[in-house]
């Protein structure tokens, strides 16, 4: 199965496959210490909300026994997983992991005992995400009628989770049960994650897809072409408003004016149940380059300002349902949440 991620714990190594070479690469990196693995989240080498909380996780388990034989490890523990924390600030996943290590400092006796304590509990997180994974899947697949042609955005695959993938799992699920009549990729500007690879995972595992560029999602909905949106999610509120990749509020926006079910799917490490209003999710601001690139040049053109947020807010009110591993929840217009479903099998969580 493919994973983003390679814990190698003799070597004090976490692998972490370079999503900015991906598809012309498969080059590995290696992190040994927790200012490596925060790097490689801030960069973009392993990105997806859960990814990022995973490797938060291995993070703290390399800060851990970076601490070991300190007197003040306790001290040091925490302060690399506060740097940890601030590699990227709009996915909770990363925050939600590193809030689960960062208790196991309480109750362990020494570092070393910290040091497996942590190591036990990335296992688990890890093992968590992929468990919640399937279950959204399945879960989700039962939204997409037979025949559904679905259009997704950004990546949400397993490249960005512990595996099978949320939005792209649910896409996995409901192709493998030939429930799919179409699946629509968005190119995702500017760091075509969708052409780079959501491309990538579907022709890997033969699902037949079809690539747009993000500006025709519109005209595609306008023809009668698309019958289901579903994406993944970076950071969900209490009423349901969704912070994730720029260009998921057009989509959700274009979706609404076409009356096509809006569908996000996360586990539920992405929902921040202590924000109620999606303004208060702190939005990634990255480099002008990222978009100068584009146009051939390596620096921002004299004059010109760059506006270059990577994830949006889509309110509650646009969103149809929220699919994570516990069940499928209207957020009705932004009034509260609803369980339309409830995961017969649990959360997956051991
Ligand atoms: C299943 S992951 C959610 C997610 O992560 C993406 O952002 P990025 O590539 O910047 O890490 C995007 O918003 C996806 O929906």
């Amino acid at each position: 199965m493919l994973k983003p991620l390679d814990w190698q714990s003799a070597q004090g190594v976490l692998r972490v496959l370079d999503q900015r070479q991906l598809p012309a690469r498969s080059e590995w990196l290696d992190c040994d210490s927790p200012e490596s693995v925060s790097e490689a989240i801030h960069c973009m080498a392993v990105r997806g909300a859960p990814a990022i909380g995973i490797a938060g996780a291995w993070g703290a388990v390399l800060a851990a026994r970076a601490a070991a034989g300190e007197t003040d490890w306790r001290a040091c523990f925490q302060s690399a997983l506060q740097n940890l924390g601030r590699a990227r600030p709009t996915a909770v996943n990363l925050a939600w992991a590193l809030g689960r290590m960062r208790g196991l400092a309480d109750t362990a006796s020494d570092s070393q005992a910290l040091a497996e304590a942590c190591e036990v509990e990335a296992a688990r997180i890890e093992r968590e995400d992929l468990a919640a994974n399937q279950r959204i899947g399945e879960l989700g697949a039962r939204l997409l009628p037979k025949g559904s042609r679905v259009l997704t955005h950004c990546n949400t695959g397993a490249l960005a989770t512990g595996g099978h993938g949320t939005a792209l799992g649910i896409i996995r699920s409901a192709w493998s049960q030939g429930l799919l009549a179409g699946v629509y990729a968005t190119e995702t500007r500017p760091w075509l994650q969708g052409s780079r690879l959501t491309a990538w995972e579907l022709s890997q595992e033969g699902i037949a897809a079809t690539l747009l560029v993000d500006s025709a999602a519109a005209s595609l909905m306008g023809a009668g072409e698309i019958d289901a949106v579903v994406i993944g999610a970076d950071r969900i509120t209490r009423r349901g408003d969704v912070a994730n990749k720029i260009g998921s509020y057009m989509l959700a926006v274009c979706a609404r004016a076409h009356e096509i079910p809006f569908i996000v799917a996360a586990p539920g490490s992405t929902v921040d149940s202590a924000l109620l209003k999606g303004s208060d999710i702190p939005i990634e601001n990255r480099s002008a380059d990222e978009i100068w690139w584009a146009a051939g040049l390596d620096k921002p053109m004299a004059g010109i300002t760059t506006h270059n947020p990577a994830f949006d807010i889509t309110p509650a009110e646009l969103v149809t349902a929220i699919v994570t591993e516990e069940g499928i929840a209207s957020p009705m217009n932004g009034q509260g949440m609803a369980l339309l479903e409830r995961s017969d099998s649990g959360s997956g969580h051991s």
